[in-house]
């Protein structure tokens, strides 16, 4: 998946912004069709793609009217790149921010785990690892990619990791998703078959219409 994002990246398009955009609108369309009526959502956010992908879905649930609070991991003046782009946008709308984690998850009817995807290395460091333990006392979680903790590509738990009542990746499936206890959605975000066959995947879009698909583990 990093070698598809880099051919994107570098050569081809889309752009990173452009993908989580498409990241971020599956990802808010998601929670609310698991939720319908949901009224209030808790993002999680984690410093890299992962949690620009959910500042993303931020503000699509914002402009749908849902009450949204974000709980980041570090200062905002500290995130860089499509990330820092995805959270000024919010601060403009000024969206809520806490840092009491526990409270906003409790309060929420959803809340979006949009700490780590496949970046995760090593066991999660104290902060997001806390974060990760207040995750299970929400009342519906929703993992952007990967949940959070979860290698995706082996499927190891090298410390603590979410468990989710959804996963929505990415893309591609991941090898390291095959023991999650809830459902799991493929969501398209734009990649073309081109990126596919430069990286040697033989690649055949699943999508056909949609643009997000249930998937069954076997
Ligand atoms: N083609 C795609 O699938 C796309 C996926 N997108 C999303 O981006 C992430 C991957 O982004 P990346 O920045 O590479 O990694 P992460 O967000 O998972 O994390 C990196 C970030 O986290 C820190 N970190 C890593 N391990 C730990 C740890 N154990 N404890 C604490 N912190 C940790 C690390 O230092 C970095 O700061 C992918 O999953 C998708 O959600 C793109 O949106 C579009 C293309
Ligand atoms: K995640």
């Amino acid at each position: 998946m990093r070698r598809v994002d880099d051919v994107a990246v570098s050569e081809t398009g889309p752009q990173l912004l452009q993908m989580m955009e498409n990241a971020g609108r599956n990802l808010a369309r998601n929670a609310m069709a698991a939720r319908p009526g949901l009224r209030s959502v808790t993002v999680l956010a984690g410093p890299g793609g992962n949690g620009g992908g959910g500042l993303c879905a931020a503000r699509h649930l914002t402009n749908h009217g849902i009450d949204v609070t974000v709980v980041l991991d570090r200062d905002p003046d500290d995130l860089s790149g499509a990330t820092a782009t995805q959270w000024e946008t919010l601060e403009a709308m000024d969206v809520q921010r806490t840092t009491d984690a526990t409270a906003a998850v409790v309060e929420a009817d959803v809340v979006i785990d949009a700490l780590l995807g496949y970046g995760l290395d090593g066991a999660p460091d104290d902060r997001i690892g806390e974060f990760v333990d207040i995750a299970a006392k929400a009342a519906y979680l929703v993992s952007l990619d990967v949940p959070s903790g979860v290698d995706a590509t082996t499927g190891e738990r090298p410390g603590v990791a979410v468990e989710p009542d959804r996963t929505l990746t990415l893309a591609l499936p991941k090898t390291g998703l095959t023991d999650l206890d809830g459902p799991l959605y493929l969501g398209d975000i734009g990649i073309p078959a081109v990126v596919y066959e430069q990286v040697g995947i033989d690649y055949e879009s699943p999508f056909e219409g949609e643009y997000v698909l249930p998937l069954v583990v076997e």
